[in-house]
């Protein structure tokens, strides 16, 4: 199942102006690739990661994830496709600070019909030896295997990070990029990444361009890099 993006136009009311996010957004990506979604800063970024995950309403246009048409569903109806079909990670990891790895990973269990299992997925992200730690207690990059770990034991089809490199230092990132791109290997998730950093589009299957709102560019990568070899700006 592709996500297909037709159209899409989202504005931003601010005081007494609009601020158009999205303008005519079109996009298709196939199952099981690793996207990377290139564009100044205000570009339009996030709005399309978000519109794509259901977390974010748009105002005309279609999109087409996992066979659920967005614009038709209710806010409940968003919630349960959320839950079956997306996972999110971020910049900044947002684990609950009392909670511990296991304990945040639980949370993203808690929200899945049919969660993978927490032993392997904490082996996978390299965390089954601090499981009883607390995000304090972990290094960024630690961290943000615990957020990626939280976001898979749902077994999403499509796993959306927002700068996910973007708080960590090039060595700490790449293993992260890596981590991403075994998860995408394994599991066959779907992988969209936003970045300012463009090196980053070398490992990818598919980049994406943006600017003021809309895509100016979308091509495909014939002969994706390792993560470990990207450019990192
Ligand atoms: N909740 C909001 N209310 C008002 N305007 C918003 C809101 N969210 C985003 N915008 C505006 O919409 C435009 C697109 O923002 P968006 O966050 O999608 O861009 P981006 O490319 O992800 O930027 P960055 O790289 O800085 O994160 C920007 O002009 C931004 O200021």
């Amino acid at each position: 199942m592709t996500i297909k993006v037709q159209n899409v136009n989202k504005k931003y009311r601010s005081g007494e102006v609009d601020i158009h996010a999205l303008r005519e957004a079109t996009l298709e990506v196939p199952d099981h690739e690793i996207v990377t979604i290139l564009g100044p800063s205000g570009s339009g970024k996030s709005t399309l990661l978000n519109v794509i995950g259901g977390i974010d309403q748009f105002d005309t246009g279609r999109i087409e994830v996992a066979g659920s048409y967005l614009e038709t569903l209710k806010s409940s109806q968003l919630t349960e496709f959320r839950r079956n079909n997306i996972g999110f990670i971020f910049q900044q990891y947002n684990l609950i600070p009392t909670l511990t790895v296991k304990e945040n990973v639980e949370v993203g269990k808690e929200l899945s019909s049919q969660p993978l299992d927490m032993e392997d997925i904490l082996q996978k992200v390299g965390m089954e030896d601090k499981e009883n730690k607390f995000p304090y207690q972990l290094s960024g990059g630690e961290q943000q295997r615990v957020a990626i770990a939280r976001a898979l034991i749902k077994n999403p089809k499509y796993l959306l990070c927002d700068e996910p490199t973007g708080a960590l230092d090039e060595e700490t990132g790449k293993k992260i990029l890596s981590l991403l791109k075994y998860v995408n290997s394994i599991y066959g998730t779907t992988v969209l990444i936003i970045t300012h950093n463009q090196g980053i589009g070398d490992m990818a299957n598919r980049v994406i361009r943006m600017k003021s709102g809309e895509i100016t560019d979308s091509f495909i990568n014939e002969h994706p890099i390792e993560p470990e070899k990207v450019t990192w700006a």
